[in-house]
């Protein structure tokens, strides 16, 4: 047994204890370790538990003041690896922030790397889902930060689709900087920030989402820039140097590199997609990211119709689509799975710090993750 948080309607956090069976390392970042495996109480699914080694920064801060967590308990959504619980647990003198997440599967860059390939109809189905998820996040003024294949999670066989990796994200009220042309993975970031732009917008989530739609519908990266002069000159080769508006817009500096013809996206990708793929790319693609089509409205696509069309479609494994037809509502409650035990904070907090090592993980497995 453990003792967490889960996490109210309201945003509140209530104390809880909870109990896993076996876990399976299941994926590592750099500063993580994530362990899929059975919940056993409060509730019974299986979760991905992701541990966080505390850094020199966030060492003194509670669990629960942790940013990954602040952001994650303002959003629930279906196409969000959701936070259920959380709870901290100490090795090596270290804090460990542990998640406690939906799970799902199968992680698209893997898949990709195997070779696989999705079908036209499941490329839309996932990308209906991810920009349901980008829709939700921008409802909520959050911006993702770091979309790409490494973060989106699947369920091959059901079709759906889950955004995770919620580290890098930031809130806009903030009005924190970006630190310009270091976030987000190269292949995935926006001409703004590639320029040097410090804003943060939903207008970021917009490019990468579109870059990662690409991969499933085309089997293959769309901008693989070499560094980031590289990306820079293969959009540019693209849509063609920025117009004067489009600096002013972006609030950025000239880009030092040839001015271009814009080849288009069609050329540039060979004349492989059908027409209603192109027209929602060149919706999203653009260099200004005023103009970029926000996620609700891409939703609306004509690309989507099969989606909501009655009775549902088979997908090529003989399933249905899933039924996707509320993720485009931007408010999902999160369900009370959980009788609220009458524990009062302060005692929870204070055996939290006395548990040490409590957890069923592997502290061998968390070192070396220190960021
Ligand atoms: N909810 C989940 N369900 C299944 N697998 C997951 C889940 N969350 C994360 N993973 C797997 O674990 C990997 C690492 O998780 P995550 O990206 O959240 O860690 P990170 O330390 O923030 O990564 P990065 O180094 O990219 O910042 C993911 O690429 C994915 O394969």
């Amino acid at each position: 047994m453990m003792n967490g948080y889960g996490i109210k309607e309201n945003g509140e956090f209530y104390p809880v204890s909870l109990q896993f069976g076996g876990h399976k390392l299941c994926g590592s970042g750099r500063f993580s370790n994530v362990y899929c495996g059975q919940m056993i109480a409060p509730i019974q699914k299986e979760v991905a538990v992701k541990n966080v080694w505390s850094d020199t920064e966030t060492r003194h801060l509670k669990t629960s003041e942790y940013a990954e967590i602040q952001i994650l308990t303002k959003l629930f959504h279906p196409a969000i690896s959701n936070l259920l619980f959380f709870y901290s647990r100490s090795a090596n003198d270290k804090t460990i922030h542990c998640l406690v997440l939906d799970y799902l599967p199968n992680e698209m860059a893997k898949m990709r790397d195997q070779g696989v390939k999705f079908d036209v109809l499941d490329a839309k189905i996932y990308t209906f889902q991810l920009f349901s998820a980008i829709a939700h996040l921008a409802s909520k003024n959050i911006v993702h930060m770091d979309i790409k294949p490494q973060n989106v999670i699947m369920n091959r066989s059901t079709g759906n689709l889950k955004l995770a990796d919620f580290g890098n994200a930031r809130r806009l009220e903030t009005n924190e900087k970006t630190g310009g042309a270091y976030q987000v993975t190269r292949f995935y970031r926006p001409p703004e920030l590639l320029f040097g732009c410090e804003k943060f917008t939903p207008a970021i989530d917009i490019w990468s989402a579109t870059c990662v739609a690409f991969e499933l519908f085309a089997n293959r990266v769309l901008f693989r820039g070499k560094d980031t002069k590289d990306e820079i000159t293969l959009i540019i080769g693209v849509f063609g140097y920025p117009t004067d508006e489009d600096i002013k817009s972006m609030g950025v500096k000239r880009p030092r590199v040839a001015r271009k013809e814009a080849r288009g996206i069609e050329t540039y990708t060979s004349k492989m997609l059908d027409p209603e793929i192109y027209d929602f790319l060149k919706s999203t693609l653009k260099i200004d990211p005023k103009k970029r089509k926000p996620a609700i409205e891409v939703l609306k696509l004509p690309l989507f119709d099969v989606i909501r069309a009655i009775p549902r479609k088979k997908r090529s494994n003989g399933m249905e689509i899933p039924n996707l037809l509320n993720y485009t509502e931007m408010y999902h409650k999160r369900e009370s799975e959980v009788e609220v035990a009458p524990v009062d904070i302060e005692t929870t907090e204070k055996a939290e710090k006395e548990s040490k090592s409590s957890s069923s993980h592997s502290d061998e497995e968390d070192k070396g993750k220190e960021k």
